[in-house]
């Protein structure tokens, strides 16, 4: 048997078959939904602050030691009109224009005020509490770089820049397909030799924060035809996530009703655990490229294999221009086991820097699963782990 893919060599040839959705343009109010990434760089349209303002609420003061004579006020959104004399000063508020002649803003809780004539108790230095005209931003800057995420901040970022709209990279049209003749659907009846298809479930849970919407088309049994069925509704679909069927089985079907549908096989089997048979396809539909990303059944096979490809393929589709999970170093709260040729992912739970297993590393254990918060990274070959050692582990959060 040929080797085994590296996870991150998988991972760099899945990303490179992304598939594209197109772009268009969407209005940032009331607010962008969901998560979404920039089509293209963006430019400011303006500069930020337009003017010198005032960062505290006090007195615009012309340089010198004092006292000044306070000869208006500047508020924000209404401006002194004139300018400073050496000796005068302007009631300031924060974020109004500091007025022509002012240097520095001397704060109200060192100003002391006899009528029109203010004296500084404690004498601010040349420029302080200043916010200088386009310190933030300039018309002109790139701001935002193509693949940025629409957080919060980069909203706000926008909107301070002058846009109503920005260019989005279209999410994929995702379609799930579980499979197996033991599947039964969620809360139907299930004998011994039956077990409910909870795959489906959990994959469209992890995909559909993503993207907004993902068509479930299984659970569907291990035959051709019902597969064939099945797959003629992803027609349409840029991403096919299938679940179960991708091992070295009788009756594992998936990879000959791909093959029966027009699809072709990029690559199959990573050296990780759990997940080794996961399989990646591609197919050319008259609209452009699909992609399939085959799954192992086991529950958890499932749902780690989810995260290290499936979201990151659908982040990259979606725009990401860093579409893999970081890790982050923990300490192991329990000793950990030496690794074989696989890379391990270990189902774990997190607790102030330090990191313990969940419970069963079994790849069907979903007790394990829905207690963990992260997974331990584990490098194949490495040696055993004492307790207190540093350990890569990945939040799953979205997961
Ligand atoms: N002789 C070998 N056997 C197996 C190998 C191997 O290399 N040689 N690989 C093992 C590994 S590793 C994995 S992972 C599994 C993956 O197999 P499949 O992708 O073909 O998965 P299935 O056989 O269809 O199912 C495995 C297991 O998971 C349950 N399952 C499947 N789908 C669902 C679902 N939608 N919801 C809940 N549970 C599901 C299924 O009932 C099985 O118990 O193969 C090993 N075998
Ligand atoms: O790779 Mo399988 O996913 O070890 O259980």
């Amino acid at each position: 048997m040929s080797a085994l893919l590296t996870l991150e060599e998988a991972q760099r040839r899945l990303l490179a078959l992304a598939p594209e959705t197109g772009t268009a343009p969407v209005d940032i109010h009331p607010r962008i939904t969901g998560n979404r990434y920039l089509a293209r760089d963006m430019v400011a349209l303006r500069t930020q602050p337009a003017a010198d303002l005032s960062a505290m609420d006090g007195y615009a003061i012309a340089p010198g030691r004092g006292p000044w004579r306070r000869v208006g006020e500047s508020r924000a959104g209404a401006p002194f009109g004139g300018a400073l004399e050496p000796g005068q000063c302007v009631r300031i508020s924060t974020g109004a224009h500091m007025p022509p002649g002012s240097e520095s803003v001397l704060i109200q809780e060192n100003a002391q005020v006899d009528g029109d004539m203010v004296t500084a108790s404690e004498l601010p230095a040349p420029g302080r509490h200043v916010r200088k005209a386009g310190f933030d931003f300039r018309q002109g800057d790139c701001i935002l770089a193509r693949g940025t995420a629409c957080t919060p901040a980069t909203l706000a970022l926008a909107v301070a820049a002058g846009h109503a709209n920005l260019p989005l990279v279209e999410p994929p049209r995702i379609a799930v397909l579980d499979s197996g003749d033991e599947l039964v659907p969620p809360g139907q009846p299930c004998g011994t030799h039956q077990i409910p298809a909870s795959n489906g479930v959990m994959l469209g849970a992890m995909l559909h924060p993503l993207v907004g919407a993902v068509e479930a088309l299984g659970p569907v049994a291990d035959d051709r035809a019902a597969l064939a069925a099945a797959l003629k509704r992803a027609e349409d679909s840029h991403i096919l996530v299938t679940s179960g069927g991708a091992s070295v089985g009788d009756h594992d079907l998936i990879q000959q009703a791909l093959k029966d549908w027009g699809a072709t096989i990029a690559f199959w089997k990573v050296a990780i655990k759990p997940g080794k048979p996961l399989m990646v396809a591609t197919r050319e539909a008259s609209w452009g490229r699909q992609v399939i990303l085959g799954l192992p059944g086991n529950p958890v096979s499932s749902f780690v294999t989810a995260f290290l490809f499936a979201l990151p393929l659908v982040r990259a589709a979606m725009g990401d221009a860093s579409p893999l999970p970081r890790a982050v170093t923990m300490r192991a709260a329990e000793p950990l086991p030496a690794v074989g040729k696989r890379r391990e992912f270990l189902r774990a739970v997190s607790n102030g820097g330090e990191v313990r297993l969940a419970g069963s590393q079994d790849s069907s254990a979903l007790g394990a699963l829905a207690a963990a918060d992260c997974l331990i990274d584990r490098p194949a070959g490495s040696p055993a782990v004492s307790i207190g050692e540093p350990v890569c582990v990945f939040a799953l959060g979205n997961g």
